[in-house]
């Protein structure tokens, strides 16, 4: 089996205190600007991870632990300050709502705009648009344009799009949930189809019970580290505290 996602050693640094008193500041520069004025923190610190092709793999852990910078660097959106990132073949994203889409193009442009980014070419996106439609219940509403859109209107019409593409590795982050419950429901379906088809995907979410139906493997992430990559079902026993 061949891998899908290659990380390694990656660390990513933000800063954590931005704005600092003048008196902070004088002292600094009369130190010699020594040192570095804003505080950073890790969050991720030297993570590796292999995900073979075809496997269902959970990103889990407690808020602000890292799942979402892990998975936005795997897309491609981030770039590590160490380490490497390596992903075979087309990566389709739904990181962040309306990432992707102009706010002043009609949903029907940004359908074209969207299928370019993720590596559809014109006649391919022309030849799969009624589809892209249909799945998308988006209606009339397709030659309007996307800023007066609800976020689940954004959500309908990128996932629709990110599925037409046929893509190798699937990253889905907790962008569900602005959907209605019927619309999450064909989500879901289609996203067990992409699997049992054999793509590759990569799942941030706390919905435990959700995720532990999709997905196989657990990675569980604490403080921007792996603490335990196992069966999903033994990473969310820990989740939840019941080992
Ligand atoms: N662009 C950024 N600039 C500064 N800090 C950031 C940035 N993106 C994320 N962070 C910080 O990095 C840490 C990890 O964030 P991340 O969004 O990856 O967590 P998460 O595990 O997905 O959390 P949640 O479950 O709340 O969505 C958080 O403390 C967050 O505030």
């Amino acid at each position: 089996m061949a891998t899908a996602i290659e990380v390694r050693g990656i660390s990513k640094q933000f800063v954590l205190r931005h704005t600092r008193s003048i008196k902070e500041a004088f002292v600094w520069v009369m130190k010699g600007r020594k040192g570095d004025l804003s505080k950073k923190f890790h969050a991720l610190h030297d993570v590796s991870l292999e995900i073979e092709q075809g496997e269902t793999v959970a990103l889990l852990g407690l808020n602000g632990s890292g799942k979402s910078t892990l998975l936005k660097h795997i897309s491609g959106v981030m770039l590590p300050d160490t380490g490497t990132v390596r992903t075979r073949g087309r990566v389709a994203g739904l990181i962040e709502v309306g990432a992707g889409f102009h706010p002043d193009l009609s949903g029907r442009d940004n359908v074209y705009l969207n299928g370019a980014i993720l590596g559809m070419s014109e006649a391919q996106i022309s030849e799969r648009f009624d589809d892209i439609l249909e799945f998308s219940e988006i209606g009339d509403f397709i030659d309007t344009e996307v800023k007066f859109y609800s976020s689940g209107m954004y959500l309908r019409l990128a996932f629709s799009v990110a599925v037409h593409t046929n893509p190798e590795v699937f990253l889905v982050d907790e962008i569900l949930a602005v959907g209605d419950e019927p619309f999450q429901r064909k989500c879901i379906a289609k996203i067990k189809d992409l699997a049992d088809a054999g793509k590759t995907l990569v799942v941030v979410s706390h919905d435990l019970d959700l995720v532990s139906t999709i997905c196989k493997r657990g990675v569980l992430l604490e403080h921007g580290r792996i603490i335990l990559d196992a069966p999903v079902h033994e990473a969310v026993r820990r989740l939840r505290g019941e080992d």
